[in-house]
């Protein structure tokens, strides 16, 4: 016990650092000046309508509704500011183990609410909309919840990029993933083509941006950007019950535990291999000798 004990004494110190790093958008953008950034959310005030969202379950799993129907759910600058405010909640939800991304009346998203792009289209804004985005959907990804995107209908431009910004993507029969961006003379800013890359690889990404290739069940299937299908394919009940079914395969147990296993994934894939390692053993000192831990052990665990 007195190991363990030690052992969690050292992780409590570092982990402290990398868990900010776990928690935050740091390193993922260049930051602006406080003022400049305080303009901005301004700016993304005056595009009011719509709302994201959150209900926390008892189970642990969350549900996040990008919420904007008669515009097919596009993100205005309003909602924006909700999505940073809703990902704060998650970050402070201890008790938390799964996430799911929805749009609201059974279609994902259709993107930045085009009004506000007309307003705003001057490259320095864009940057600024791009960095402020760019920053949540880092936090969102990094959150230690297993996280889904259920693709229903459709997911284009911004709405697309947001499906990466989740672990994993489920769609129901006739959703469709297309990052529209080419045919509105644009790349993505959100940091969709960063996370594209590291899903389905340079080749395909490539394919999905240079070409804004419509990508349906068969075809994300194929490529690996859509995990599994929900809907009559599946079973019965709603696609949003099926993605809970589906996300309790790895939310099962005890919190501390999954939401280590999240925390070591993207210090893999976000961090040089030495402080990965480092993170690793950090993480591991969270729950070694902690009460999952300790149960397991006093059962002597067969896995058969
Ligand atoms: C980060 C970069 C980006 O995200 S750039 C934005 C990329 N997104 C787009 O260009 C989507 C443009 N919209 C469309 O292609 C179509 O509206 C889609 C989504 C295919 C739906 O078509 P359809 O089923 O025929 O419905 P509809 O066009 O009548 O749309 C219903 C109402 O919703 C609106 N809407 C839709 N998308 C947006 C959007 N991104 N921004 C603002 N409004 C949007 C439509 O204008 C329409 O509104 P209204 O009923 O005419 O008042």
């Amino acid at each position: 016990m007195a190991l363990f004990a030690a052992s969690r004494n050292t992780m409590n110190k570092t982990s402290h650092a990398v868990f900010k790093f776990l928690r935050h958008g740091r390193g993922a953008c260049s930051s602006t000046s406080p003022s400049s950034e305080s303009e901005f959310r301004e700016k993304l005030r005056a595009f009011p309508g719509g709302s994201i969202d959150l209900v926390k379950r008892e189970s642990g799993i969350a549900v996040l509704t990008v919420n904007n129907p008669a515009r097919m759910n596009a993100f205005s600058g309003g909602m924006m500011l909700e999505l940073e405010e809703r990902i704060t909640e998650l970050e402070a939800w201890s008790e938390g183990k799964g996430l799911i991304l929805q749009g609201a009346a059974g279609t994902f998203c259709s993107g930045s609410d085009l009004n506000a792009v007309r307003a705003i289209s001057n490259p320095q804004d864009g940057m600024k909309m791009c960095l402020f985005m760019q920053n949540s959907l880092t936090r969102l990804l990094r959150l230690p919840l297993i996280s889904v995107a259920l693709v229903e209908g459709m997911a284009l431009g911004g709405g697309a990029e947001l499906t990466t910004a989740c672990d994993f993507r489920l769609m129901t029969a006739g959703g469709v993933i297309q990052f529209v961006h080419k045919h509105m003379g644009l790349v993505p800013g959100w940091g969709g083509a960063a996370r594209l890359v590291r899903i389905v690889g340079s080749q395909d990404a490539l394919k999905l941006l240079a070409g804004a290739k419509k990508v349906d069940l068969d075809f994300g299937k194929q490529i690996g950007l859509v995990d599994d299908v929900l809907g009559p394919l599946a079973g019965e009940g709603t696609a949003l019950q099926e993605a809970e079914q589906w996300l309790n395969q790895f939310t099962k147990g005890p919190a501390a535990v999954i939401r280590a296993a999240k925390r070591v994934v993207v210090s893999g894939r976000e961090l040089p291999l030495v402080e990965a390692l480092r993170t690793e053993r950090d993480v591991f000192g969270t729950v070694w000798g902690g009460p999952a831990n300790l149960e397991a052990l006093a059962r002597k665990s067969k896995h058969k």
